[in-house]
């Protein structure tokens, strides 16, 4: 008899319930029903999620999950590969845009390095949970092992377990890694069979003649890559990236856990797409952010059904467009949670 790996088991189940309950509650508010828009619905999946019918949230927590990827060496990014280590000492220091939204915004930030180029380990304030120092090149081999892709995911997973401990109860996660707009793009070709040119942007800041080697760079790997795809975990082995594994793994323990998550930009949507190709029930855990600038993330938000909450034309990454949109949820629950009744208020329903 074979055993499901632990990233197929189902995820927690949602709590139709306390959703209904949140529905009726939301009709008694003091405004036209339907009047907050996408801010109801908000409140009402949260409700679903957290089995409550009036939501809180008093723990956010993102974790940046940083790597290397090999296929730098064929020149796709508009930076060096150190800036990956560099921005893990801006992560802890505190001068990263996540860092001060994680300060503005009042969340829990931790960094964990997947593997880097550069040795990085003495630098304090971030777990050290290298699979490798970064993946291979993905143009001319696969990017990693079948037992680095399940290490990579494992990574995630633990990572939320002990969140879970710590009382977490919302996982926004970000990630660092020059070059992994590439991996991104690869990966969700592989996952949804598409021509990989149309997923394939700037990153930060790839234009022009550079962008077109970019995709051409992509578009073999990932012919190279078809010839070995037969299920949704070779394309983490194929053209993926320690981090991206690592973020998948973690969104399938969090749903597996019942903790809700706040998916980020591009990089973090292509591991959901991975998660939720792993196993659907993910799906359900799983709320969007913002629409990146990245141009292949519309493809992705088609892909998994998603309409994110807002739309800046952010291409950071680090999980900043999560951390900006964690206010806007605050503000759904607290509308939900704190506003009059009709009947309270003393203010007239609809007329019949
Ligand atoms: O999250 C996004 O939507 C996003 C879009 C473009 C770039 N990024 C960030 O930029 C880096 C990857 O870009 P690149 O050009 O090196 O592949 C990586 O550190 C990501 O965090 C992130
Ligand atoms: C400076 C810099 C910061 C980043 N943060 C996430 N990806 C990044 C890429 C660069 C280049």
């Amino acid at each position: 008899m074979s055993v499901n790996p632990w990233w197929q088991q189902a995820a927690a189940e949602l709590n139709d319930e306390a959703r209904n309950l949140a529905w009726q509650h939301q009709n008694q508010l003091t405004k036209p029903p339907g009047a907050l828009g996408r801010l109801e619905v908000l409140a009402t999946e949260l409700a679903a999620m957290s089995g409550q019918s009036r939501p809180e949230l008093h723990h956010p927590h993102c974790i940046v999950f940083a790597a290397d990827h090999g296929v730098v060496a064929q020149g796709v990014s508009a930076f060096p590969q150190a800036v990956t280590v560099e921005m893990l000492k801006n992560f802890v220091a505190g001068g990263a845009a996540i860092s001060v939204l994680a300060g503005q915004n009042d969340f829990q930030l931790s960094v964990v390095n997947c593997g880097t180029a550069q040795p990085c380990d003495a630098l304090q304030g971030v777990v050290h949970q290298p699979v490798a120092a970064g993946t291979a090149d993905f143009s001319q081999q696969p990017a990693m092992t079948a037992a680095q892709a399940q290490a990579a995911l494992t990574i995630g997973a633990g990572q939320l377990d002990l969140l879970h401990q710590a009382g977490c109860d919302l996982f926004m996660a970000g990630e660092m890694g020059i070059g992994n707009t590439s991996a991104a793009s690869a990966m969700a070709a592989l996952l949804l069979d598409l021509d990989v040119a149309g997923l394939t942007g700037p990153g930060t800041g790839v234009q022009g003649e550079a962008l077109d080697h970019k995709t051409q760079v992509l578009s073999a790997s990932v012919t190279r890559a078809q010839g070995s795809y037969n299920q949704p975990l070779d394309a983490l082995i194929e053209v993926g990236g320690f981090e991206i594994g690592a973020i998948a793994g973690a969104y399938i323990r969090a749903a597996q856990l019942g903790i809700p998550v706040l998916v980020d930009g591009f990089i973090t949507t292509s591991a959901a797409l991975l998660a939720v190709h792993l196993n659907p029930s993910v799906r359900d855990w799983l709320l969007f952010s913002h629409g990146s600038a990245e141009p292949g993330h519309l493809l992705l938000l088609a892909a998994l059904q998603a309409q994110p909450l807002i739309n800046l034309d952010m291409r950071l990454g680090e999980g900043s467009g999560a951390g900006v949109a964690l206010s806007l949820i605050r503000q759904a629950l607290a509308l939900h949670n704190n506003m009059a009744t009709f009947a309270q208020a003393g203010v007239s329903g609809a007329e019949d």
